[in-house]
Formats: structure tokens, sequence, C-alpha cells
């Protein structure tokens, strides 16, 4: 220390700062020892005996002077051999020996510092860079004085954003003390920012794993937008240099897809020796989880990660390069797996925030979803909202109102309308009928997918052309737009409560279908319509899919129709729409679909509609025994959201993650505003059923010592005399007259609500979404044996609603329906049919669906033969890219 209280690293930084040469800086020192003021006068000194005799080699170049500006202070020597202050002297004063290495410095370098700025967009080797951020330089020690101020500018520069989340400064913190981090938030609360960050702070590379390139090509794009350089390698990637120049360190956040980590881990090791890593994210992380909803094999070989990138192989890192695991949407179990698939460390910070999504307003409808009658009654109010927008002749509007109310409307009816008023005419006709309106473009009109479910889609799902994202600067007039408009979402009851009372802003709709056929099938339907509207699905065209991202994007499309292909990460802040059309497949996949909505934090609509009398049924094709289980096990936890009458959406919802909901009720979802339905009392109905399964299963279960889960050689007897659920409503309606015309559908709303109670139980080995052989527990006999209480006050759930409500239209109950189940009624009517003197109305009968099977045969010769011209037109058009 010198008088002044400096060490001499910080007098020999002093003096260069002060635009003293380094050499003559380092001579003054070692000559009069580490003193500010001895240094500054052996300088002065030194300067004159220079003055006098030095050659001009000791001298500045002359190029420097007239740049030095303020810094030329009458105070300081004037002399050539100052010269201006350059980062670059100050770590080279202070730098470790060199370690020899090769690459470019980032082209869009976002250093902390001011001085450091002049750096970027420079190009130059990386022996300069490690000068800069050495692997092995406590970088963290500087930063981590102050850097959450470092962040704040970071932040208000790149992202115009005035302050860290509380979660994402516990994310940062977790990081800045070398530990791997879980971070649970909700969709849509700025995950990403907690992974970009560190790249711009310490100058490294962060490397992001990520499940689909449709998404890390969405992420690159903003970033570029907001000077970061990024770029996404793997094979979605055309451009091979890309994933050489990545590896020499040009791109500060480099997204790959989790098979090209795994060929990657040698380049990536020579990385993080050379400018270095910062970090490992793995972002949608509940992709790691057999128990997750979309489980992907290759996320779980990550945990290569850690062996591969720990201080103990590899020998220039001090610290294991941390873990960093993102999701809006995992469950305790699967975050449980996704710590020990992964090998994160014991000390794993976990960052969680509520799952709750305060502006989302949940609500359920039952619609059949199968048809254009569907659709109309369902969209109508869609269709008014985006087409009153643009068209105000009131013809226009009549017209499409009746359409709407007409019912009957069939398959084959409906004219399509001039309608995408923004196109040529032209230009839309045979997209629009196929429902394909997206890219105004030529490109392909299509009715010929199978009826698939989009499991989910390979890496390569999306080839773009250009997979490298050069940081230019940020913010255009119409993104400052975009983020002013973006708020807090209200937390608070009072504030949740007025937005009851405010109707929905404009912006774009995202309808999610289960089958890619369905996806097409809409979209040709709306567009029909004036809407524009867009199909998505995994197996139409890149350049489509590219153009539909695109437009939507823009906001030139109003709805997308997507199967899940269009979900994870998308990141637009106003949607203001999510439909579901059909069950989704679990909670998850609803949830992180619905978290499209709303990101503005302004309100948006949430809405299910789904067949409430069907037990949905439709499961991805490609599954494991023991996937199938756990795909009927998210099955049934979706269809029991759907049937519940009696509680907040959104309670369910974040409970289903494991979350203690604080609120008792969101307020805004359809039950919380329309109330639930009156409680009855079904305690001789309860009591019947269970009574007639406990019959039914023998003896046994009527006795005091049955235990249901340790009795298995009643459970191997009972395997033989299972009866379903159909069975025992039908002996019911045998031994009680009284409920011959209580439909199955209703019996089945109570057998779950006696489920849920724990009086019966699934029989069969399988997991069946609604209980289908059941069987009494413990629980159950001895409710039966209960005397003391009469009464089993429940809520009817949606299905016991719909059947008590006699306006039905669905086939399946009608009187009709129920009198063939009502044994009396049977034998009455086969009486008479066998009465009639020659079978006429039997023949009459036979007449007509001969005549209606032969109609369906005509009609489906007719979409086949529509179908090849399409294909044809469609191969025709796509042999002119290749
Ligand atoms: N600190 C912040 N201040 C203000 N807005 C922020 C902040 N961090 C993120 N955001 C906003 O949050 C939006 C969503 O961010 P991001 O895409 O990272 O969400 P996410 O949590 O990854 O969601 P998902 O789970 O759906 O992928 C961003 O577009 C941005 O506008
Ligand atoms: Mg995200």
């Amino acid at each position: 220390m010198d008088g002044n209280g400096l060490s001499s690293d910080e007098v020999i930084a002093k003096l260069i700062e002060m635009g003293f040469q380094n050499s003559s800086v380092l001579e003054a020192v070692k000559a009069v020892g580490p003193s500010f003021d001895d240094a500054l006068e052996y300088l002065s000194n030194y300067s004159h005996r220079n003055s006098r005799g030095a050659s001009s080699s000791s001298r500045c170049s002359t190029s420097n002077e007239k740049n030095l500006g303020k810094r030329t202070l009458s105070s300081l020597p004037s002399s050539g051999q100052l010269r201006q202050s350059s980062i670059l002297d100050h770590f080279q004063s202070t730098a470790r020996p060199k370690k020899r290495r090769t690459g470019f410095l980032p082209d869009a370098l976002v250093p902390v510092e001011e001085h450091k700025e002049d750096l970027s967009g420079m190009h130059c080797n990386l022996e300069t860079m490690s000068e800069l951020f050495p692997v092995d330089c406590p970088w963290e020690l500087d930063i981590a004085s102050d850097w959450e101020k470092k962040v704040v500018s970071l932040l208000q520069k790149h992202f115009r954003y005035s302050s860290l989340k509380n979660f994402q400064k516990e994310a940062l913190a977790a990081w800045l003390a070398h530990q791997d981090c879980l971070v649970l938030a909700a969709t849509g609360s700025g995950k990403s920012l907690c992974f970009q960050i560190p790249a711009l702070l310490t100058g490294k590379v962060v490397v992001v794993i990520s499940p689909l390139i449709s998404l890390m090509h969405d992420q690159c794009l903003k970033l570029a937008k907001h000077g970061v350089s990024a770029c996404f390698l793997g094979s979605g990637q055309p451009d091979s240099t890309v994933e050489q120049k990545a590896m020499r360190g040009m791109y500060s956040i480099v997204y790959v897809c989790p098979e090209t980590v795994l060929r990657l881990i040698k380049p990536l090791q020579r990385l993080a020796e050379g400018r270095g890593i910062a970090l490992f994210a793995i972002d949608e992380v509940h992709c790691v989880s057999k128990w997750g909803h979309d489980f992907r094999p290759d996320y779980r070989r990550l945990s290569v990660l850690r062996e591969n990138f720990s201080a103990c192989n590899l020998k220039f890192l001090k610290y294991d390069i941390p873990l960093m695991a993102l999701t809006a949407t995992a469950t305790i179990r699967v975050r449980e797996d996704i710590l020990k698939s992964l090998c994160m460390s014991k000390e794993t910070k976990i960052v969680i925030t509520s799952f709750f999504r305060p502006n989302l307003r949940f609500s359920v409808k039952h619609s059949r979803t199968s048809s254009p009658s569907s659709y109309a009654k369902d969209f109508s109010e869609l269709i008014d909202i985006y087409v009153r927008k643009r068209k105000t002749g009131e013809k226009k509007q009549t017209i499409i109102s009746e359409e709407l109310d007409d019912t009957s409307y069939g398959s084959d009816s409906y004219e399509i309308e001039d309608s995408y008023t923004g196109g040529d005419v032209d230009e839309v006709d045979s997209m629009e009928e196929n429902g394909l309106t997206a890219s105004k473009g030529k490109e392909m009109s299509v009715e010929y997918l199978e009826n698939d479910v989009d499991v989910f889609q390979s890496v390569d799902d999306w080839d773009v052309a250009f997979g490298e994202f050069n940081g230019q600067s940020s913010w255009e007039e119409g993104d400052m737009r975009g983020l002013s408009e973006t708020i807090d979402p209200p937390s608070k009851p009072e504030e949740r409560l007025r937005l009851l009372h405010e109707p929905l802003e404009q912006g774009p709709t995202i309808i999610y279908v289960p089958t890619r056929k369905e996806t097409l099938r809409i979209a040709k339907f709306l567009s029909g319509f004036g809407v524009k509207a867009a199909a998505y699905n995994a197996s139409l065209p890149k350049s489509h899919l590219r153009q539909v991202h695109k437009e939507f994007h823009e906001n030139t499309l109003e709805v997308v129709v997507a199967t899940i292909a269009f979900g994870m990460g998308i990141d637009k802040s106003n949607v203001r729409r999510i439909i579901h059309y059909g069950w989704p497949q679990s909670l998850e996949a609803y949830y992180q679909e619905a978290g499209r909505a709303g990101r503005d934090g302004k309100l948006a609509d949430c809405t299910l509609y789904a067949n409430l009398t069907r037990v949905p049924s439709l499961l991805p094709s490609k599954r494991s025994e023991d996937q199938t289980k756990q795909a009927y096990k998210m099955l049934s936890d979706c269809f029991r959201y759907g049937m519940n009458t009696s509680c907040c959406r959104a309670k369910i919802l974040v409970e289903y993650f494991g979350e203690d909901f604080s609120y008792d009720a969101c307020l805004l979802c359809d039950l919380c505003t329309d109330g639930v339905p009156q409680m009855q009392n079904l305690k001789e109905e309860a009591d019947l059923l269970v009574r007639v399964i406990a019959t039914n299963c023998g003896s046994t279960f009527m006795d005091d010592s049955y235990d249901d889960t340790t009795c298995t050689d009643i459970k191997q007897r009972r395997s033989m005399e299972m009866l379903n659920l159909r069975a025992y409503v039908s002996k019911i309606r045998e031994l009680y007259q009284k409920f011959v015309t209580t439909d199955l559908l209703w019996w089945r709303g109570l057998a779950r609500i006696l489920e849920g109670k724990g009086y019966i139980q699934e029989a069969d080995d399988k997991i069946h979404v609604q209980i289908k052989f059941p069987e009494p527990t413990k629980l159950g006999l001895a409710f039966l044996r209960s005397k003391g209480d009469e009464t089993f006050h429940v809520y009817p759930e949606a299905d016991m609603l719909l059947s008590m409500n006699k306006c039905t239209s669905y086939s399946t109950f009608t009187e009709w329906g129920k009198g063939w189940a009502d044994p009396e009624i049977r034998r009455q009517r086969l009486e008479r049919m066998r009465q009639k003197p020659d079978g006429s109305r039997g023949k009459q009968k036979q007449r007509k669906s001969r005549a209606s099977r032969k109609s369906r045969s005509r009609k489906s010769n007719k979409n086949n033969s529509d179908l090849r011209t399409v294909r044809g037109r469609i191969e025709a058009k796509l042999s002119k890219y290749k």
C-alpha cells in the first residue's frame, strides 16, 4: 500500500488511466516502489529526461495525440509519451500469463463497463479475448460486488426493462455462486432472461438446450433485435459454417437441441477453455421426464453435461460450469426426475414462483367439436369480433349471423366468401378454401392429412434460411411500443375484479386442436367467413410454417389453428384468446398452451371446448407401455378438470403443479363468475350404486374384514367377475323402476364423485380416464353401513348436469336411445317390429340405410378423388422448389 492507501496494482492502473505508457509505469513502480506520488514524480522526471534526448520510438504516435482531448490536462505531463488510455492496457498490466488460444471476439460483445463498449463489433483474436475474460480470472469477484446494478444497466440498454423480477434475481444469484439452479416459473414470466443475462455480464458464451428449432429461431431473432449475437445449431441449421463459428466463440448465446449438444461435447470443451462457457441452460426442462407431458428421450442423456464440464474433468475450470434448468410446467414428480436425470448437484438452488396467471380467464364449454355445425355455434363470436373489426357493412354482418344461426348447417353447405381483405382475391382462392391463408402465397392447399395427433415435433421440424443472428442495434419504434404496453398482471383481488368489467383488447387468437386434419378444417371454416386464419401442424410444408410464424408475429394473422406443434415458448405479448377445441392430452400441455395468452399482463381468455359427454381417448401413437399408463393418467386429470363444476379453475391448475393456491379463487374463471350448481343430496343413489357394485363383487366384500389393498385372492377372483359401470347401471335400471330413465352419463358422474371420496376404486390393472370397472373400498363399505348420516350432499359434475338438461341434442341421450336401455321398452319395441305385417318399416329402414351407405361411399370417393387432385397439385408445386 502507498501513502494514499493504494495497492501497487491500483497505482499502476491509475497511472495508466492518466495516460502514461504501460512499460514506463512498470519501470517507475519498479524503481520507486508502489507509491503513487513517487511514481508520478519519477515519470515526470522521466518525461523531462526523454524530452531532452529520447528516441522517437518511445513517443506515442501523433494520431493519438489529437484524441487526447480533455485527458491532456495541463497538470499532466504534456509530452508525447502520454497516450490515450485503453482498457487493453489495463488488462494487460494486471492479467495473468497468457494462455494460447484461438478464436474471435464475439461480434456483439456487450461488456459491462463503458470502456469495453469500444470493442463491440470488432473482430480480433481470442488471445485478446482471454485477456478480457480469462477463463480462470475471478470475473465473478468483479461482478459480484455490484452485479445487480450492472444487470439493471444491461437490462435497460438491451431490453428496456427497468428491473429484474425477484425470481430472476434469485436465479442469477445462484449462478453467480456457481450453483446449479432449477427455475420453476409461470409461462410468460421471463425465464429466458435468467440465462441470457450471464452471457452479457461475463462475455462468455451461454449454451441453451431447447427442444424445438422453431423456438430457437424465435429467440435468436429477438436477441438479435436486442443487440445480442446468437445462433442455433442442429439439423435445421443450413449453414455449416455457423457451427464452427459458434465453437470458436463468435456468438454470445448458442441454442442447440439435445442431440447436437451430445455430438459437440469436445468442441464445447475447447470453447469452455477459450472464450469460456458461463452456463448451460436447459429450457423446457420438463421434456427430461417420462412423467412430463412432452418427454424427449435425448433430454435424459443431458446428464453428460455435468460429467464433461466439471472442474474435476477440465483442469482449466475452477468450478463446474453451472446448469440452469427452466420450465413452467413441472409437477413435483417431474421436478424430482429432472434433478436426478440431469445429475444436478445436491446443492441445486430451486427457484420457484407462483404458477398462477392472474390475468387469464379460464372456462370450459360443452361442444361436440366435430363438424361445421359445432364450429358455427362455437366460433360465431370469434368471427364477429374479427370480421366486424374490418367490415362495417351491415350486409355482411347479417349474412354471418344468419348462417351461424342455422344449426343444421352441413359440412358442405357453406360458401366461401370474398374474405381475406388484406390480400388479392385471386391469390386467395384455393388457399382459403383449404384453410391455408397464411402465406397469401400460392404455396399449397391441402385436405390430405390423416387424422394424426401431433405428438411432438422432431427437432428438425423447422428449416430456416439463416441460423445466425448478429446483434443489431436494438429497439425499433414498433418494439418500443410493444414494450410500453406490457404491464404487471393484477395480483390483488380488487384489481382482478376490476378486470371483470373490462372488454378484451384486440389481439390474435390461437386455436389448439388435437389432430392435424382439424387444423385445416377449422382454418378453412374461419377463412370462409373472412377471418385471417391459418393452419399450423408439423406435417405442413416448412415454408408455410415459417410464413405463419412471421405473419403471426407481425399481427397480419388473426387466428392460428394449430396442434401442439405451435406451443412451447412462443412469446407474443398480445395473444388475447387461446381456444382449445377438443380435449388436450394433459393439464401440463393445456397450461403450457394457455400460457401463450396475455403475456402483456392484460386480460386474456382461455376457453376449453370439449365434448363433455364423451370420455377422451386420443393418445399419442408412439409410446411405450409405461408411457401409455402415464398418458392415461394425464388425460384423466384433464378430463376431471373439465368435469369439475365446483372449484375455481385456476386453483385446480396451479394445485396440479403442487402449489398451495393462496388466493382461494381467481375471481375470473367461469366457475368464479357464473357460480357453482346447487348441491344435491344423492345419498340414495350413491348408496344404491355402491351396494350394487359390492353385491356383485361377492359376499366377502360385505364382510367387515375386507381390506381393499391387501386381499390378493379376492383381487384375483374379482378379475373374473369384473363388471363395467355400464353393466351396473343396467342392473340398477332392471331393479329400480325409478331409475329407468336416469342415463349412464349421470351415473358416470356419480361414480367419479364416489371414486373421489374414496368409496369405490378401479378394479382393472389398467388406468382408465374414467373409472370403468368399479369395486368398493373399505371406506365405501363403511359408507353403506353408516346409518346415522342420511345425507350425501355433492355438486353434480358437468356430465350429470348435461344429462339432467332435457334439451341435450346429442344423439346418445335421446329418449329413443334411452328406451333401448330399458328392458321393458326394448321388449315392446322388438315385439312391435316383429308384428309389422310385411316388415315394411324394417324394409324401409333397410332401404334408407342402404341409400345413406351409398351416399357416404359416393362422398368418400369424391373426397378421395379431390384428395388425389389436391395431392397432385401439391406435389407439382413442391417439385418446383426442389
Ligand atoms: N425483468 C423484466 N421486466 C419486464 N418484462 C420482462 C422481464 N423479464 C421478462 N420480461 C417479459 O416477459 C416476456 C416473456 O418472457 P419469456 O419468453 O422469457 O417467458 P418464459 O418464462 O420463458 O415463458 P414460457 O414458459 O412460456 O416460455 C418477455 O417478452 C418480456 O417482455
Ligand atoms: Mg421460455
